[in-house]
């Protein structure tokens, strides 16, 4: 990588960065996917590295599953794990009670199923993903290929039904082709604008014979680590309520981000 980071890189490396001040010596981890995600296990492969840090790490996704071997994690199933002490991963969205949006890179259902399976989940976020309410970004929904633009119909007469702003949803694509998820599926991103009942919607989706998953991360995510460009972070906790203000001098201080700049 070469040249100056952005302000939203930036703000991710930070929120990363402090995401692994929560993982401890001995602990299953899951390991989530994204760009920013990508930041928090490059942080863990140098803990690995430089301190001899003893981890196990579950990957969301064969993209997270290559850099956390490249990196140096010791990489297990979840089978073998059955069960986490915690789960760090980004997001598309998220509002004050901590509910979610994901799936913007295609991973949401391992990434639902291994935050469902640990004790914790930390989002670790630039300041663009907070928003009021969730659904400005589309939500992504996985579908089985068989049928699919018949499930999409059912989806949208469903969207009617539910009086939901927004109602288009759009298959997405990999240049010429769908894009296809790890699970061989593919994904339909619904353009709803605002969700008003989240939880409503998720289960309703659920519901539809052709849905794998969708991205609504209700009432799983326990803490959201805030970043900034400037360094600051600020960490959001659903159980304490408390929000505490840090600043991480990452410009002067941090191999792992002069380096990558190199
Ligand atoms: O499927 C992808 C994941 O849900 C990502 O965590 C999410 O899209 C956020 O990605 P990024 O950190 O690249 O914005």
């Amino acid at each position: 990588m070469s040249g100056e980071l952005s302000p939203i890189d930036k703000a991710k490396f930070v929120a990363a960065k402090r995401s692994v001040d929560y993982v401890e010596d001995g602990m299953r981890v899951g390991l989530g996917t994204g760009s920013t995600a990508a930041w928090m296990v490059r942080c863990l492969g140098e803990l690995v590295r430089d301190q001899g840090l003893n981890i196990k790490g579950v990957p969301t996704s064969t993209r997270t599953a290559d850099l956390a071997r490249e990196v140096g994690i010791d990489v297990i199933s979840l089978d073998e794990a059955r069960w986490l002490d915690l789960t760090i991963d980004g997001a598309d969205e998220f509002d004050a009670n901590l509910n979610l949006i994901k799936g913007g890179g295609g991973a949401l259902l391992q990434e639902k199923i291994v935050a469902t399976a640990s004790d914790q989940m930390i989002v670790i976020a630039d300041i663009g993903k907070e928003v009021e309410t969730l659904g400005a970004f589309p939500l992504p929904v996985e579908v089985i290929p068989f049928g699919w633009q018949t499930t999409k119909s059912l989806i949208e007469e469903m969207l009617i039904s539910m009086d939901v702003l927004g109602r288009d949803a759009s298959l997405r694509m990999n240049g010429e082709r769908p894009f296809v998820t790890d699970e061989g599926n593919y994904i339909l991103d619904l353009h709803l604008g605002r969700i008003g009942k989240a939880n409503q919607l998720a289960m309703v989706l659920n519901q539809m014979p052709g849905v794998v998953e969708n991205g609504l991360f209700i009432d799983i995510c326990d803490v959201v680590i805030l970043g900034y460009g400037d360094g600051r972070v600020e960490t959001r906790d659903i159980n304490e309520g408390t929000v505490e203000e840090d600043r991480l001098d990452f410009l002067e201080s941090d191999n792992l981000f002069t380096d990558l700049q190199d």
